[in-house]
């Protein structure tokens, strides 16, 4: 559903994506992972054309996303930090974004409802608490019913309570076959929501297996401890390649 092909992007001098190729299908649910830095946002925004690569396509259902706007409505996207208007109304953000969208007549204001936030349509963006605005973003990323849903650190912030909310409405969305992406620092979470693992280091594609081959190859029964495993390893081919170096 979503090809990235050959993608390379330089923020100056710093190589953030070297070559980068992956595949994201529909149905499946995967865990983008990586230390901090290592291009987990900037290869959603690629994916969402918010950043241009220097080079490399991406495919999202079989076509180039060069020049076209039209497949973002496909996707759902919860950013790492919203950010939204001072003075709009979280009922004039909603109806905003409806308005933008015609073609949808059945809203799925879910997730709005369950976080209270129905009751607080009137109240203006720049009075809420990080953890609210965390609300309205999740709410708006599900909101249209979209095929492939992209959640960047969707769970910071959010309260034990809400967090429960958002992680059963990602695996109800999961359940209906879209496609799901994630990325989080919080291991266990992933865990729970995705049967895929990514694992970037150094701009390149350093695992992307299914959950259950990430525990066989690495030996061990727990993601937390297979992905800790990972990035030992990760972390010794980092080593290697500089010994080789000084060679
Ligand atoms: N607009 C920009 N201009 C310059 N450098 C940038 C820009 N955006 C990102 N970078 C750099 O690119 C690298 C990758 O950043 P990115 O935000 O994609 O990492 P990440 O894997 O999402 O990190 P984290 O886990 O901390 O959220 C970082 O070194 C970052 O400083």
């Amino acid at each position: 559903m979503i090809s990235v092909q050959q993608i390379h992007k330089k923020f100056g001098k710093l190589e953030v994506l070297k070559d980068f190729n992956l595949e994201f299908e529909s149905g499946k649910s995967y865990a983008l992972m990586g230390p901090n830095g290592s291009g987990k946002t900037t290869l959603i925004k690629i994916i969402l054309g918010m950043v241009i690569p220097n080079a490399g396509d991406i495919l999202v259902k079989g076509n180039s996303i060069k020049g076209s706007f039209a497949y973002r409505s496909d996707i759902g996207y919860m950013p790492q930090i919203g950010r939204y208007p001072d003075n709009i109304k979280i009922g004039q953000l909603f109806s905003m974004m409806q308005d933008m969208r015609p073609d949808i007549k059945k809203y799925d204001m879910e997730l709005a409802s369950e976080f209270g936030l129905m009751d607080m349509l009137d109240k203006p963006m720049r009075t809420l608490s990080g953890g609210t605005r965390q609300k309205v973003s999740a709410s708006l990323a599900f909101m249209f019913r979209p095929d492939i849903l992209i959640l960047d650190e969707p769970t910071a912030g959010l309260d034990p309570i809400a967090v429960e909310i958002l992680k059963n409405k990602i695996i109800q969305e999961r359940e209906k076959g879209r496609l799901i992406l994630i990325t989080s620092h919080i291991l266990s979470e992933l865990d729970e929501l995705t049967n895929h693992a990514i694992y970037i280091h150094e701009g390149k594609v350093f695992f992307n297996d299914t959950t259950e081959s990430l525990k066989d190859i690495t030996g061990e029964s727990k993601f937390t401890t297979a992905i800790a495993r990972l990035m030992e390893w990760s972390l010794k081919k980092k080593q290697i390649k500089t010994e080789l170096s000084h060679v």
